[in-house]
């Protein structure tokens, strides 16, 4: 099987996000796409949202994509957890032949600090979701992904503006973001 991997904190899910998953499944000559969200992110030190609740706007986002499949290894692990890790672990229970790792361009540039990431290059192809306002050179040799929304998580942590947020998720992260007590 050939398949795509899509981690993130997704804290929350916004549009850009979804362009990422469409492209992917667009360009990339996949069987299947495992969008895998954080517990939290090695880097980072706190999440906002739950990640039980990140985990239900990402199955109710894309629930009728059948090549989809959001993976819930992370959030059960109570961790942090390497990329690394996550895809020893699907390597252990899918047979394999072609992994892509899809990251964005503001990802690419901690690459060298990931957990053992020599190893990981060897199981993984790096795919690059172009991000505006972050650039990168010597990519003649990496497959991309042009995103071209201006949009993060933590804009709209800062400042929620539902028409970056997909309309099927639009009412839950209202709610969410009005009843999430940490506040953060
Ligand atoms: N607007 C965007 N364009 C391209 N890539 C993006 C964009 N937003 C997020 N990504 C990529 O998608 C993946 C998941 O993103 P993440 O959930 O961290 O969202 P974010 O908007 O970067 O959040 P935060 O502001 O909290 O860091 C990361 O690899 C990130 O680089
Ligand atoms: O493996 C690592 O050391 C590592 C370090 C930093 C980030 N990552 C992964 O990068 C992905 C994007 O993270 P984020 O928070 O920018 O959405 C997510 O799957 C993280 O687990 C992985």
């Amino acid at each position: 099987m050939r398949i795509a991997v899509f981690g993130g904190s997704f804290d929350p899910p916004h549009i850009a996000h979804e362009k990422i998953v469409f492209e992917a499944l667009e360009k990339l000559d996949i069987d299947k796409l495992f969008i895998v969200p954080t517990y939290l992110n090695p880097f980072k030190a706190d999440f906002h949202l739950e990640p039980k609740s990140r985990f239900m706007l990402l199955e109710k986002l894309f629930k009728n994509e059948e090549k989809i499949e959001i993976c819930d290894f992370e959030i059960k692990q109570n961790r942090k957890v390497p990329s690394y890790e996550t895809i020893s672990y699907l390597k252990k229970y899918h047979d394999l032949s072609k992994i892509y790792l899809i990251i964005g361009s503001d990802n690419f540039k901690s690459l060298e600090k990931w957990y053992k990431i020599d190893l990981l290059k060897k199981d993984v192809e790096f795919v690059l979701a172009k991000r505006i306002g972050f650039l990168n050179e010597n990519l003649d040799s990496i497959k991309t992904l042009n995103i071209d929304i201006d949009i993060s998580s933590t804009n709209l942590r800062n400042n929620i503006d539902l028409k970056y947020i997909p309309k099927k998720i639009q009412n839950d992260v209202k709610t969410l973001f009005k009843t999430n007590k940490k506040g953060n």
